[in-house]
């Protein structure tokens, strides 16, 4: 299929909604929703992958959309919701239940009558690309609680994953409204869950942040309680940077995403600094000959050192071809304290290139992309990774595991 010339990336929350789109869940056309009133545009992910076409006829796919790890993208849990709804078309009375929050006892308690008379029970959890603000609870473990809460009911109750952008949504999408999505999925009624949440019991979730600092006031006398709070909340962890070296199409990115969701998930904060993002933003501009890549890997070392010194967790994701740009990121890591975990990921080059996700491989075949790595610009594999991982063998999850075993041994967690 020739693509339109015209393309548009596509920022988190909007892959959602074309996600959502392509999967006949929004009850509004996809332009409507991408507030796009131009001709045809191909839209594409950050990294430049082409994704999908959107022109009269609406939006079709081009290829998947990448996908990450963790229970909110458990293929059978997000589904299509054309799928779903096919899948209730018996069904009389569906009930889509929103779960968005951390249910509590109260609307835990109150589930059965809510759902009562139901033929069948969907537990939607919406879920962004977004990552949660720390400290909040992510779709991950939304997933979890509401499986937990589907398994207690006596009706049949699904758990689906709604790609749902993040709170206040983007352009159109603040129109998108719950009851309409919902039955997109087949629901003949919808609520939200948390909505069930007597006054008293919101009261006590909003008071919750500071029930340990008024229990430590009431311990302690001032300016013993400050001092104890202080050095509670100090950032106690060590910081690390995590790099990830590959070619291109190795899937240095989708197990670096997939990684900082699931620490994310744990509470840790990541930082992901991607190969092609950064050359986005902070190597805006540079080329790919030796003494570029070089400076481009320095840079994200830097950035990374920052992070880390702060007790962050820095992921990065670039090719880093060269031993010696690699050993600089090594240095900057341990100057500031961290931990420095080195990750190949070894994927074959003929693995990669068939793979050519955004058709760069073909392109530097024709002689069109000079200085491309692997073809036309060497790639030193590295002897000093403390991980390696070939993506043709391994899939994302077993890959994550082992990158975040590693990490956890050299944070000595
Ligand atoms: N000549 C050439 N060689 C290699 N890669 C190229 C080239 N031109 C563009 N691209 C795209 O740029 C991404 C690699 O950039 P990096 O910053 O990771 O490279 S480097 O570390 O500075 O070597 C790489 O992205 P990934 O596929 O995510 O690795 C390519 O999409
Ligand atoms: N086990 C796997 N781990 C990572 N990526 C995989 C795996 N199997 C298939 N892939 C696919 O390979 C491609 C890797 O691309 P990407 O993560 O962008 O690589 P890189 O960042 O190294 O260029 C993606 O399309 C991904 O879906």
């Amino acid at each position: 299929m020739s693509l339109p010339t015209a393309t548009r990336v596509l920022s988190p929350d909007e892959l959602d909604l074309l996600e959502l789109a392509l999967g006949g869940g929004s009850p509004l056309p996809a332009a409507r929703l991408l507030g796009h009133d131009g001709g045809p545009v191909t839209l594409t992910d950050a990294e430049n992958t082409p994704l999908a076409v959107l022109d009269d006829g609406g939006a079709r796919p081009v290829k998947p959309l990448a996908r990450a790890a963790g229970p909110h993208w458990e293929p059978a849990l997000r589904r299509p919701a054309d799928d779903v709804r096919a899948g209730l078309a018996a069904a009389r009375d569906v009930v889509a239940v929103v779960v968005d929050e951390p249910p509590t006892r109260a609307e835990a308690g109150a589930l059965p009558a809510v759902v009562a008379g139901a033929d069948a029970v969907l537990l939607l959890v919406p879920a962004a690309r977004h990552t949660p603000r720390p400290g909040a609870v992510g779709a991950p473990a939304l997933v979890r609680a509401a499986q937990a809460l589907a398994d207690r009911l006596d009706v049949t109750a699904h758990v689906v994953v709604v790609p749902w952008p993040a709170a206040g949504g983007v352009g159109a999408a603040g129109a998108l409204d719950r009851d309409g999505v919902a039955a997109r999925y087949g629901a003949t009624r919808a609520t939200r869950l948390a909505d069930h949440r007597d006054a008293a019991t919101r009261d006590r979730v909003a008071r919750l942040a500071t029930l340990w600092t008024d229990e430590v006031a009431a311990l302690y006398p001032e300016p013993v309680a400050r001092e104890v709070v202080r050095a509670a909340t100090a950032a106690s962890r060590r910081g690390a940077v995590v790099l990830l070296t590959g070619l291109s199409g190795s899937g240095k990115s989708t197990v670096a995403r997939a990684l900082a969701a699931e620490l994310d998930d744990e509470g840790l904060h990541t930082t992901l600094l991607d190969g092609d993002e950064v050359r986005h933003h902070l190597s805006k501009g540079l080329g790919f000959d030796r003494a570029s890549r070089e400076l481009n890997v320095e840079r994200i070392g830097y950035v990374a050192s920052l992070v880390a010194r702060h007790g962050g967790i820095a992921l990065a994701a670039p090719i880093a071809p060269f031993a010696s740009g690699r050993a600089r990121v090594r240095e900057l890591a341990e100057a500031a304290g961290a931990a420095f975990v080195l990750v190949h990921v070894s994927t074959p080059l003929e693995v990669c290139e068939a793979r050519d996700r955004k058709g760069l491989y073909a392109r530097a075949r024709r002689g069109e992309i000079p200085d491309f790595t692997g073809i036309s610009s060497p790639y030193e594999a590295p002897d000093d990774a403390d991980v390696v991982v070939d993506t043709s063998v391994t899939d994302v999850p077993d890959a994550v595991a082992t990158v975040r075993a590693a990490l956890l041994s050299a944070l000595g967690a």
